[in-house]
């Protein structure tokens, strides 16, 4: 039987930033892949290395102070391979990010019809007229009420969530494969957050495009994904099928935040349940499995090696020593 290759394979990816005292070590063996038209969400708390690992496949991570070791395949290309000039190809066309704050991708003193046929014009080649006509169908795609005159508008004439959509606009103006999204709502209201994500969700069921998107909330990550990945101390510690990781989670720490997050739906005041300590310092990192220190589970063992993979459900593995002792109840 002939299977299609993942459109993103990531293989043992490190990333090391070395431009301060001491090294930082933010990514530590990340192991990825994403099949065609597949939505991935990464879960974890701040630090854990989930935005350096987007950045990473679009090389934006300032590459003099950067080491990346690995390797990092989307849809053929060895991305970090890249001359200049097919990196600028490559982003836009092949692998496209929108960000949580739309100002970081929209230029203030041109219009969003200027900014999305100039893309598709520098990208496809054509003339600006047929590059406008297709920012005018990609701004009726995206549900921008009355699109045309909405063509002529500056990113400060329209709303936080009208905002985004453009930016969704401008990050799908070139048929991109993969598409990234770094907490894309976070900055707006619940209302607005719920529809920007089904339309990323639509849209992505519409163009086949693979996205993966960060996210601190597990409920947009229940909204919107098929898998999930969990970062911790810049490893991924489990990934599975979203309904596998909500309702039997097998590594200590995911089941930690699953616990954080039913008491955050209790009344407020209500006081949360943090996962007691603080995250692995990334430059100093302990050669053991780096939630030891943290885990109620943990032997003196876990300190000593890193836990590889155990599957624990069909596509659903889990980087702990104690999975046994793990099972849900
Ligand atoms: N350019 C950089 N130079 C040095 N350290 C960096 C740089 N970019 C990120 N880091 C460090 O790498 C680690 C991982 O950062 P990253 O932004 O991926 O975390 P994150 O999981 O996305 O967190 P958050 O949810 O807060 O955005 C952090 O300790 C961060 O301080």
């Amino acid at each position: 039987m002939l299977t299609t290759p993942p459109i993103v394979d990531i293989q043992n990816l490190k990333v090391t930033f070395t431009g301060g005292a001491k090294p930082i070590s933010a990514i530590n063996g990340v192991d990825l892949s994403l099949e065609r038209g597949e939505t991935l969400a990464i879960l974890g708390e701040s630090g854990s290395g989930k935005s350096v690992t987007l950045r990473a496949m679009l090389r934006l991570n300032p590459e003099k102070r950067t080491r990346i070791e690995g390797t990092i395949q989307v849809a053929g290309e060895d991305v970090l391979a890249l001359k200049p000039k097919e990196l600028q190809a490559f982003r836009g066309r092949t692998v496209s990010m929108i960000f949580q704050e739309p100002a970081l991708a929209l230029d203030p003193v041109y219009t969003l019809g200027e900014q999305i046929a100039e893309t598709i014009v520098k990208h496809e080649g054509g003339s600006k007229d047929q590059a406008m006509k297709r920012a005018l169908d990609l701004f009726e795609r995206v549900r921008i009420p009355s699109p045309e005159r909405r063509l002529g508008n500056y990113p400060h004439e329209m709303s936080g969530g009208m905002r985004q959509r453009a930016m969704i606009a401008l990050a799908l103006a070139c048929n991109p494969k993969v598409l990234l999204a770094d907490e894309p709502t976070t900055a707006l209201d619940a209302t607005v957050q719920i529809q920007i994500l089904l339309l990323i969700r639509e849209l992505q069921r519409e163009f086949g495009i693979a996205v993966m998107f960060v996210t601190h909330d597990i409920g947009v990550a229940v909204e919107v994904a098929d898998r999930v990945a969990v970062m911790y101390g810049g490893r991924i510690v489990e990934m599975g099928p979203i309904r596998d990781i909500i309702r039997s989670p097998r590594h200590p720490y995911t089941i930690g935040l699953m616990k954080s997050r039913a008491h955050d739906a209790l009344a407020k005041g209500t006081r949360l349940e943090v996962i007691p300590g603080s995250p692995p310092d990334l430059a100093n990192l302990p050669p053991g499995c780096a939630f030891a220190p943290r885990c109620k589970l943990a032997l003196p063992s876990c300190s000593e090696g890193q836990p590889d993979p155990v599957a624990v459900g069909d596509g659903h593995e889990a980087r702990c020593f104690r999975t046994d002792q793990t099972i849900a109840a």
